[in-house]
């Protein structure tokens, strides 16, 4: 991970949220459902139907730290209700691209993004895109566990109260059900979410991410720092939350992204988007020798 520039902890969290450091006074409403303040449309929403609609797209996206390009005129269609992979060798842009989607590099002052991500057709970009707003619908889960050291109602409770939403016992149910948590945790709801396992921690923060009701979901590494049970369970839920949410994930385990993921995009050095396409194409006939190379180790 290079995050340097952000805390990685629940100052990070607590952005991707959309709290206080992303600038929110959590005033966002309920009934608040777009990106934009303003009357620009915020596309075509007609839910989630497993089509291979688009939700996310960039075009000619450029990422800079400074003078160093992180992100190299990727263009890309993200499909709703599918699971996309980002993979690819160590510093080859994953977080980089997946901060961009819900403007966490907003927070990085030497970060600038050039070209377009669209979501559902609005420009995220836009200046009239509030972020907050944004975050709503982009949910954000990160390598490490990092719930707050809150009670596990109230780690479910910020996700809904930092975008201004009513805080319901049903919603956290459905939240904690949602995430594959309720089970295990019905009965101890005021106890500390830090008392938990990693796996059951890392639940707790999907939880926290989906309480409200984003569209996407962002997430970075989720189980590099779990054991394999853990994060088997984790990759079952992934393969549930897609029901309801498309999912983008950075991974590092090949095996991990052919498992779960129905497309994969693969980035090298450079922040160079070499493939994109359906996973098993990926994986099994790719056209670029690169990614082949990749794939089978000899590099990255
Ligand atoms: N906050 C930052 N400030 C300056 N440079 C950064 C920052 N974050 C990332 N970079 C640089 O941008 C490039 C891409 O980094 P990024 O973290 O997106 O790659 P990655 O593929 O996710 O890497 P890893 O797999 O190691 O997590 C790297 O050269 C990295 O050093």
């Amino acid at each position: 991970m290079s995050q340097n520039e952000l805390n990685d902890g629940n100052e990070q969290t607590d952005s991707a949220l959309g709290g206080s450091t992303a600038g929110s006074d959590g005033s966002a409403t309920d009934s608040d459902n777009s990106l934009i303040t303003t009357d620009v449309r915020t596309g075509d929403a007609t839910g989630h139907g497993g089509s291979e609609r688009t939700v996310v797209e960039t075009r000619d996206l450029d990422v800079y730290y400074g003078d160093e390009r992180a992100i190299d005129d990727v263009s890309m269609e993200i499909p709703e209700n599918h699971v996309t992979a980002l993979i690819g060798p160590s510093g080859c842009g994953k977080s980089t691209f997946l901060r961009c989607v819900n403007r966490m590099n907003d927070l990085i002052d030497i970060a600038r993004v050039d070209g377009t991500i669209t979501l559902r057709g609005t420009d995220i970009y836009d200046e009239r895109v509030d972020p907050v707003a944004l975050r709503r619908k982009v949910g954000m889960v990160f390598q490490k566990p990092n719930p707050f050291p809150k009670s596990i109602r109230d780690n479910v409770a910020y996700g809904l109260e930092v975008q201004g939403r009513e805080v319901t016992d049903e919603r956290i149910e459905e939240s904690l059900r949602a995430a594959a948590l309720w089970d295990e945790v019905k009965d101890q709801l005021d106890e500390s979410g830090l008392a938990l396992s990693g796996g059951q921690q890392q639940r707790l923060c999907i939880a926290r991410a989906i309480a409200p009701d984003p569209e996407i979901v962002l997430m970075d590494e989720p189980t590099s720092a779990l054991d394999p049970i853990a994060a088997s369970k984790i990759e079952d839920l992934i393969d549930e939350l897609v029901e309801d949410y498309t999912v983008i994930i950075v991974t590092h385990n090949m095996q991990q992204a052919a498992r779960i993921s129905d497309k994969t995009a693969v980035f090298l050095t450079g922040g160079e988007l070499v493939e994109f396409g359906d996973t098993n194409k990926i994986f099994e006939d790719p056209d670029d020798d690169r990614v082949e190379d990749y794939i089978t180790g000899k590099f990255g």
